[in-house]
């Protein structure tokens, strides 16, 4: 049978733009300096990228035989990119404003609304060119598709699977609220954290059993009993709660394969989460406020939002070879770069949205304020632009820390069985620590700006 050729797909149409990494290219990029990215590695930097009198260079004599003392003459052959800005190869016109590239915040791109995705064409005359493709914006929706009970070491949670018009990833939130399996909140009890969508009715034609699966149901579901929730069950009280109640505690926690699931110690991003988890189901007191009254406890409450945002937005296959490129000298900010990405690529807007549908962090709209468990301002910065109320900012301090010098937060430190139980979700267990975590907390405090009293191996630095 005669067949005519393949429909180009995407694939065929748009090739992938990294070239595949050699490692010769990756030390010489390494010894260039961080203005070299992926993006040069199809230019002509190789032999002559070395400058002969820069100290500790590798010296190419020995490789192509030449001469030492023709070594001066390949000043001239030094690698200079003839490439135009990043920006400007991109098309990204508008954000290049008097000639000078935009510096501003970072812009997220996993969660860029499609209008402002960039899709790229292959030209017949060699130049790459980029072409922004202008789409109707969207509004961003959030829908709840599923919620189920988890017991952790910490105490039971609810998992929440979000769904949403942004992007096809399935981001999640874990609500610490166990005082949901108490029936409904006494009057001066803070309202439970139910998501909306949840128990929104989706169908006429839905099943009390339909909604039950997915995980729109009160209290505790098993096998004698189980009441459906509906959306009439919202807690919409106005009543305004004693000050002595706490904002509900929140963190928005980025994905990392390699720390919360390989138990990775080059980064705490398990132990953070489990940490948070730990952090929010700790229980309330309520001082009373008189002598005869005695003091009320309330169980913890808050949610973990976790974006699948891995390696701060750039992806796991960019974040391990970060990781080699850190393991040639480079910090993490410097490894990004050099593979061509910005040093945070990540987006909060998904997590705000996921945050409104809980209820949390819009007092106007009978929601309640936050309490954010993060030591990185710009997170904070980016829920408020949002909307969300924040009250106020809770360090993350790294638990190895806090068991080095117990004085630095004296409420905190943790014991024999709590460093246990808190390493019960990780792999390797208990507090990360060493060389790579020490190298990676300094990064984020001295060039991304993270709130946290370094502390590191030598108490003496
Ligand atoms: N690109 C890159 N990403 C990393 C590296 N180590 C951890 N990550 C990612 O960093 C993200 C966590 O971000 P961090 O910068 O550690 O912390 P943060 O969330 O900004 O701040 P906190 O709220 O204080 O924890 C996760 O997505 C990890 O996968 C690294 O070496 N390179």
């Amino acid at each position: 049978m005669l067949t005519g050729p393949d429909r180009p797909t995407h694939k065929t149409l748009l090739p992938r733009r990294d070239a595949a990494l050699d490692p010769l290219l990756i030390a010489a990029a390494c010894a260039s300096g961080p203005h070299v990215t992926r993006n040069h590695y199809q230019h002509d930097f190789f032999p002559g990228v070395m400058l002969p009198q820069d100290e500790g260079s590798w010296d190419w004599t020995k490789f192509t035989g030449e001469d030492v003392s023709t070594k001066t003459e390949r000043k001239r052959l030094a690698y200079v990119s003839r490439q135009g800005p990043r920006r400007q190869r991109l098309g990204l016109d508008d954000d290049i404003q008097g000639g000078k590239e935009n510096t501003g915040p970072l812009s997220p791109t996993e969660n860029l609304p499609t209008s402002l995705k960039l899709r790229r064409s292959s030209v017949a005359d060699g130049k790459p060119r980029t072409k922004v493709v202008a789409t109707p914006q969207i509004s961003l929706e959030v829908k709840c598709m599923a919620r189920t009970r988890i017991p952790t070491p910490h105490g039971p949670v609810f998992l929440h699977i979000y769904h949403n018009n942004r992007d096809n990833k399935e981001h999640m939130a874990v609500v610490v609220d166990p005082a949901q399996f108490s029936g409904p909140p006494a009057p001066d009890a803070p309202p439970h954290i139910r998501s909306r969508t949840l128990d929104a009715i989706w169908s006429e034609d839905e099943t009390e059993m339909d909604r039950v699966t997915r995980g729109a149901y009160i209290g505790r579901l098993s096998p004698s009993s189980h009441q459906s929730s509906q959306p009439s069950d919202r807690d919409t009280r106005l009543t305004r709660l004693s000050d002595a109640i706490p904002s509900p505690l929140i963190r928005i926690h980025s994905e990392c394969f390699t720390g919360e699931t390989v138990g990775s110690m080059r980064c705490d991003c398990g132990e953070q989460l489990d940490e948070a988890i730990r952090l929010i189901s700790q229980p309330i007191s309520i001082p009373s406020s008189s002598a005869t009254i005695p003091t009320k406890t309330l169980p913890g409450r808050g949610a973990v939002v976790y974006l699948r945002q891995e390696g701060r937005g750039i992806g796991l296959l960019s974040k391990i070879r970060a990781y080699n490129l850190q393991d040639l000298g480079h910090d993490t900010v410097t490894a990004n770069l050099m593979l061509g990405h910005q040093a945070d690529e990540r987006g909060y807007e998904i997590a705000c949205a996921i945050l409104r549908d809980l209820g949390l962090g819009n007092p106007d709209g009978s929601g309640e304020s936050v309490r954010v468990l993060t030591n990185n301002p710009d997170k904070v910065e980016a829920l408020e632009k949002e909307g969300i109320h924040v009250v106020e900012r809770v360090p993350m301090i790294p638990r190895s820390w806090k068991m080095r010098n117990s004085q630095l937060v004296d409420h905190v430190v943790l014991g024999q069985d709590d460093a246990h139980v808190a390493g019960a979700t990780l792999i390797g267990g208990g507090a990360v620590h060493g060389e790579d975590l020490d190298k990676y907390l300094r990064t984020k405090v001295l060039r991304m700006g993270h709130i946290l009293p370094l502390w590191l191996d030598d108490p003496e630095q």
